[in-house]
Order: structure tokens, then sequence, then C-alpha cells
């Protein structure tokens, strides 16, 4: 695996896999990297002849008072994974090179509604700061297919609408969640938790899980939200939102929607965790 830190040195040797194979894949990440990213790193090497990964802690989407400064920073070890799942070049820029003019001046990518709910809402500006960086990553590199995971659903229907809405010539692909053998959605932040919520950490899923079963045979999805809250409330959780919504636009379903997603935001001590499950409904 080449790695490269600066835009001439990623496009030299973007060029050159292009000349040598067809069709390149990209992953984008901030790193400390578990299985939930090797899996999109596996799934881009089905899709693609050669594989781009970036790493890049990304300021501009962490709000004022979250985790930036703490959030876990593991480049060898990442290094070694992204060599070891088949990644053929590793783009490390710093934040000099990611943002030559500074974070606050350099242009910005809003996407906007879908960005503003669930958690848009809880964290304002997160949305306009992945849409910005992702779309440089995707031109600085210019990969034919992108790919991310769905446990950042929000963020992937953000990605897709700002690649059609700019017209960018990327296929963007979302890859399963990967979870722990308890249901527990793989995540950097994971490993955040004390031992005691670890413990209770799975709650999440299981809570996702049983609203998805309520509303799935035919149950009203305000009641079944409610019980979901009131469950992950009793488990110790801090809930941001549970909430049922059209896997499309993430709006709440209308009669007739059929595709829909359970999503949830909750605060376990000082670590926050997101999951969702997608499933249809019938009419
Ligand atoms: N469990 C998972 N299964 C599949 N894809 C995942 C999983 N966790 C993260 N990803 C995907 O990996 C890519 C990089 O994500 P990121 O580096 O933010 O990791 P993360 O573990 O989600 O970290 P965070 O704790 O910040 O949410 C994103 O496309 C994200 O959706
Ligand atoms: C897509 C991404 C790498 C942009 O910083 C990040 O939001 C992530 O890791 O999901
Ligand atoms: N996986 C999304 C990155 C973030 O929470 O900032």
């Amino acid at each position: 695996m080449i790695e490269v830190a600066t835009v001439a040195s990623l496009r030299d040797e973007v060029r050159a896999l292009r000349a040598r194979r067809a069709r390149v894949a990209f992953v984008p990440t901030m790193g400390n990297l578990h299985e939930g990213h090797l899996s999109l790193v596996a799934e881009a090497r089905r899709r693609a002849d050669a594989v781009v990964a970036s790493l890049y802690v990304n300021p501009l989407q962490f709000g004022p008072n979250e985790d930036y400064a703490t959030y876990p920073r593991t480049p060898d070890a990442d290094r070694a994974a992204l060599a070891g799942a088949g990644a053929d070049l590793l783009f490390m820029p710093g934040d000099d090179v990611m943002y030559p003019r500074g974070p606050e001046i350099m242009t910005k990518v809003e996407v906007p509604v879908v960005s503003e709910i669930l958690c848009g809402w809880f964290r304002p500006g997160h949305f306009r700061g992945v849409a910005t960086v992702v779309n440089r990553l995707l031109n600085l590199v210019h990969p034919d297919i992108a790919l991310f995971g769905k446990k950042d659903y929000q963020q992937l229907l953000v990605i897709r609408l700002m690649v059609a809405d700019l017209g960018l010539p990327i296929e963007i692909a979302g890859v399963d969640t990967v979870r722990e053998a308890d249901g527990l959605a793989m995540s950097s932040r994971n490993r955040y938790l004390t031992a005691g919520e670890r413990a209770a950490a799975p709650r999440l899923y299981a809570a996702l899980t049983a609203l998805r079963d309520r509303v799935a045979s035919g149950a009203a999805t305000a009641p079944a939200e409610a019980e979901a809250i009131e469950a992950l409330a009793a488990a110790g959780f801090r809930v941001e939102y549970v909430s049922v919504r059209r896997q499309r636009d993430l709006a709440p379903p209308e009669r007739g929607d059929t595709a829909l997603v359970a999503l949830a935001a909750a605060w376990l001590g000082r670590t926050r965790l997101i999951d969702n499950i997608e499933f249809s409904r019938a009419v």
C-alpha cells in the first residue's frame, strides 16, 4: 500500500492506478479502524479494481462541545489494517492540505432539509461539515465509486443527495452495518464506554428491533416509538430521538409508504451511540 499526504502525490498515484487498472473505489474514514471499516474495503475490492482509502479527522463536522480533541487517533494500527484488507493507496492529509485557506472561510456544501433533522437537529452544522469534506475528497480522488456504511444512515443520504445535486459522476454505495456478537453496531466511539455501559449498549439495537417488529406488523409508529424511548431510558440511556422514517428522504412515513427505517441516537454516559434498521411494512 502506498501512502500519500499531498494533493499532487495523491493525483499522481491515482493516475498510476488508473493506468494499470480500470475502476477505482474510494473509502473515506476518520481512522481508528474496526471490522465495519474493513468491510467497506472488502466490498470496495469486490466492486472495483483498485481501492483508495482516506484517513482524516475532519474538524468541520464536530460541534464546539464535541469530541474532536479526544477522537481516537491510531494511525499505525490503521495503516496496517488497511494494508491487510487490501487497500492500494492511503491518503492521510493534514489540515493544511484539506483546508488550505482555513476551515472557516473555505467554500461549504449545504444539503438543506435532510441535514437539519434527526442527528442534524442535535448536531447543528455536522452534515455541512460532512458534505464539505466528502465533496472535497471526492474531487481530489475522482473515484468511480465511493462506499459508506449504513450505520451512518443519514450521512449516506446526505452524500447521495449532494452527489446528485452537484452532478458528480460517482456511484455511491451503502454497506450493511457490522455488529458485535451481541448486536451493538461497531463504532470507534464504543471504546469510550465503561464496562457497565458496554453491557447496556446492545439495548439500543434491541429497542430498534422491537420497534421494527411492531411497526412491520401494523402498529402505529408514535406509540411504538414512545415505548422504545421508555425502554432505553429505563436501561440508563439519555435518548435524543427514536424515529421511524421512510428510507428515501427520512421524512415521517405517510400511508402507503412501505420502505422504512427505524433510527435512534442516545447517550450512555459520555458516549453518543447511533443505530438504525431498514425494514418494510405491508400497505
Ligand atoms: N459498524 C459499521 N458497519 C459498517 N460501516 C461502518 C460501521 N461503522 C462505521 N462505518 C462506516 O465507516 C466509514 C467511516 O466511519 P467513521 O470513521 O466515522 O467510523 P465510526 O466507527 O462510525 O466512528 P464514529 O464513532 O465517529 O461514528 C463511514 O462510512 C461509516 O458509516
Ligand atoms: C465520511 C467521513 C469520513 C467524513 O469525514 C465521516 O463522516 C465518517 O467517517 O463517517
Ligand atoms: N461516523 C460519522 C462521523 C461523526 O460522527 O462525526
